[in-house]
This record gives C-alpha cells, structure tokens and sequence, in this order.
C-alpha cells in the first residue's frame, strides 16, 4: 500500500500558532487538507525525550491517536554554538514554565551577551505518522544558520525570529516575509525533503 501518496487530510500535532502558520502555507500546494490540532481539542503532549525526532514522534503520534487522522508533528529549536547546542529541544520552556516567547528571548540575549561567539542554527524535525502505531514514519529535517544579536528587530515571524540574525541577508528572520523564510528555514528545508520523501512513495 502507498500510504503517503493517498493522504488527503492532515492534523498538524502543534500548538505553536506561528509554526501553523507556516506549515499552512507550505502544504498548501500539495492540495492537502491540513487541521490543527485544536480542531480536534487535542491536548498538550509532554515532550520529555533529550532528542528532536523522539519528540516530534511523541507529538505525532498523540495527536493521530487522539484524531484518527494521519499527524505531522514539528519539533525544534535553537541551538547556539557558545552553549553547546543548547538550549536546543529545551528552547520552548528555557526561561521555565509558562512558556514565554519574551522571557526565553531575554535570557538566551543575557547568557550569549558577554559570549564572542553568537552564531546559532535553528533545527527543526518533521515527522508524519499515517497512524498512531505507524511502523514507517517519514522523518525529515533541516537546519538554519544565523547569529543572536542582543536587540530584537523586526515584527514578524515567532519565538527567536527577532533575535536570529542572517548575515548575508542582513536581516533577521522577524524582518523576513514567511515567503522567503519558507524557503530557507529549517523548517522549509523539513518539510521539502518529507515531501520528497512522500513523492518517492518510500512505503
Ligand atoms: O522558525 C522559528 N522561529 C522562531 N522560533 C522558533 C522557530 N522554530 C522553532 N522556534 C522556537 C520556538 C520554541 O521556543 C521552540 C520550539 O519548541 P517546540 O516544542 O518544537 O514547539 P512549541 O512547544 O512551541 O509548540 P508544539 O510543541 O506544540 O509544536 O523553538
Ligand atoms: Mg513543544
């Protein structure tokens, strides 16, 4: 069976208004029918997992169980050189519980500030389950290369945007409209090589 290729609905296993966002207008294209998870009041699964990919699997397949629709799920972060990765599959709850865009923004600029190297990468797993007990999820991912810089700029993209700079672009990606940060952000480069992997119709 071809699984992938029949797909004609999805729930996207986010809560994350600005990842939907983009993920929207990614699939858009491929005539998918994309929900969200709160379509189907779809909660809050705890990602405990030190890696991306076990993660974003936990959220793909809470969300397809609770559904009974095939699930793609996104997990990411960013991860700065002078922090050794960190705070990496942590930066959704870094500055603690509630999470807060503003808090962990302010202390990832407070710790990297006295920090010479502030270069950082934003990596980002998507995984798609057909079912919750899927055997032969899709995983792909992607990464994104920039530095912080210490005053935000910028009023659009979420979470970090307004802090992650892009040299060559001298921009950040808060500066960017979603249609260029679509297509080179790690969540654009994530989502490219899945549906390459669906069009190769692997399973
Ligand atoms: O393009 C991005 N632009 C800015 N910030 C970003 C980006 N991509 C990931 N990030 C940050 C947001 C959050 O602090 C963490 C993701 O955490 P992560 O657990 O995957 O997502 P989340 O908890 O916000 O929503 P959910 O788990 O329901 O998908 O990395
Ligand atoms: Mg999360």
């Amino acid at each position: 069976m071809s699984g992938a290729a029949e797909i004609q609905k999805l729930v996207i296993a986010s809560g994350n208004a600005g990842k939907l966002r983009e993920i929207r207008h990614l699939l858009d294209p491929l005539g998918i029918e994309v929900l969200p998870q709160s379509a189907f009041s779809i909660t809050e699964v705890e990602e405990p997992y030190c890696t991306f990919v076990e993660n974003a699997l936990a959220k793909a397949r809470h969300a397809s169980k609770s559904s009974g629709l095939a699930a793609l799920a996104d997990d990411s972060g960013i991860c700065a050189n002078a922090l050794n990765g960190g705070p990496g599959v942590y930066s959704a709850r870094y500055a603690g519980e509630p999470k807060s865009d503003e808090r962990n923004n302010q202390k990832l600029v407070d710790v990297l500030r006295n920090q010479t190297d502030r270069r950082a990468h934003y990596y980002c797993v998507m995984v798609l389950v057909r079912h919750a007990d899927d055997p032969q999820p899709i995983i792909a991912d992607g990464a994104w290369h920039g530095e912080i810089i210490l005053e935000p700029r910028g009023e659009g993209g979420f979470g970090y945007d307004p802090y992650f700079f892009l040299p060559d672009l001298g921009k950040t990606g808060a500066e960017l409209p979603m249609e260029l940060k679509n297509r080179i952000s790690h969540r654009g480069k994530a989502l490219a090589r899945l549906t390459e992997c669906l069009k190769e119709g692997a399973f």
